[in-house]
């Protein structure tokens, strides 16, 4: 068999779908895509496909190594996001010649379900208790949201305030009847870290996420010793030689390797594996479409340490596109009681792409992209 064509179709809410065919008539899809830099994994796809086309798909592992070793330079979103979605489009193509989900070709389920949580509050956490009240209604009992807005680096104690305040409301309106993480979304400095953190610690939150932006990684350690709150990172994180950096630190209890942006399948199924040797849990980082979020619990349903999923259904990104939208077989991803999911079926990622509505909606699509925000005196606030 050989790799015939590769096609990206950018689409609302602001995913990118990836469409590889082969000389046997065997098509996988991928999602390769950096959120607000669509059109540049866009050409980072076709560089690759340049080298791609033409090749043996079974060959993912030497496919892999060849496209992040072959170029020279390495690494990165965008890079390891191209490649991410190519990688999950060849495993979708070798469980479909294989007739089994790509789970099966890696080992087998270790779990007969996967739990998952949804976002609420929005980009200024906002109305949080009405949301979580309404999604508890679908059977959701885990939530995550944005711990603060905007925070200069050394903020206010009325910043600081509104944020415990928020946390405070929602332990006072559910007690421990749900669990939620706090997401720093990278808004907070090392110096602030430490204040919330400490002003935090009596909620007991699930997890607080991104504490400090990645670039500062060297306070995990340091935040993680004044805390019992588990630390989480790794959205902004893109191969195993950036993740075993933060291992061997120490101070994040739960890696979020993206399925997007960290190489695909075979590059997070490796950092899974790492992350279980030094006892830190798995949750893959999803706030991204359907074929990312299988791809995310093939990766689940293998590995011990995984513990949670984020999915994005509702989130306030998912304007004009839902994650269900692009699915045929929408059972596949439909969520038990408990915001559980269940192990496909079908071969490959297990996900039937409507591509009629996938061609239909590329045609006019907007360029999504992340607010900037600037605090107060007018320089450039972490959004
Ligand atoms: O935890 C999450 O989902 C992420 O922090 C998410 O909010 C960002 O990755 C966003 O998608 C960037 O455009
Ligand atoms: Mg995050």
């Amino acid at each position: 068999m050989k790799i015939t064509k590769l096609t990206t179709y950018r689409v609302p809410p602001r995913w990118m779908f990836l469409k590889v065919e082969t000389d046997e008539g065997v098509v996988g899809w991928g999602e390769p895509v950096v959120e607000g830099r669509a059109r540049t994994v866009e050409a980072a796809v076709s560089e690759l496909s340049e080298f791609v086309i033409g090749k043996d798909p079974s060959r993912i592992n030497d496919l892999w190594q060849a496209m992040y070793r072959g170029g020279f330079y390495r690494g990165g979103a965008v890079f390891m996001s191209a490649i991410a979605g190519i990688d999950q489009a060849l495993w979708d193509i070798k469980g479909k010649v294989l007739g089994a989900p790509v789970f099966e070709l890696l080992g087998g389920r270790v779990r007969d379900r996967m739990k998952t949580y949804c976002w609420v509050g929005g980009d200024r956490p906002a109305d949080v208790i009405a949301q979580i009240r309404a999604r508890m209604e679908h059977g959701f009992d885990t939530f995550k949201m944005n711990g603060c807005e905007e925070m200069s680096i050394i903020a206010s104690s009325k910043a600081v305030d509104a944020a415990v305040a928020r946390v405070a409301e929602i332990r006072e309106a559910f007690g421990n009847t749900i669990e939620f993480g706090l997401d720093f979304h990278g808004r907070v400095s090392a110096p602030m870290a430490k204040v919330l953190v400490k002003e935090l610690e009596p909620f007991r939150p699930l997890f607080i996420e991104e504490p400090v932006l990645a670039e500062q990684a060297e306070y995990y350690p340091r935040i993680a010793e004044q805390t019992s709150i588990p630390l989480a990172a790794g959205e902004r994180m893109y191969s195993r030689y950036e993740f075993k950096h933060v291992l061997e630190r120490g101070g994040i209890s739960i890696l979020q390797p993206d399925l997007s942006h960290a190489g695909g399948i075979t590059e997070c199924v490796k950092i899974a594996a790492m992350a279980e040797a030094y006892d830190v849990a798995l949750a893959p980082h999803c706030p991204l479409g359907p074929i990312a979020l299988a791809a995310c619990l093939h990766v689940d349903f293998v590995s011990w340490n995984a513990t949670l999923q984020e999915q994005s259904m509702g989130i306030h990104y998912n304007k004009g596109g839902e994650v269900l939208d692009y699915v045929l077989n929408k059972d596949a991803l439909k969520l038990d009681d408990g915001g559980y999911a269940k192990p496909f079926t079908g071969p490959g990622l297990g996900i039937e792409v409507n591509e009629e509505l996938v061609i239909e909606r590329s045609r006019e699509v907007a360029d999504w992209r992340n607010p900037l925000w600037r605090h107060a005196d007018g320089s450039v606030a972490e959004w």
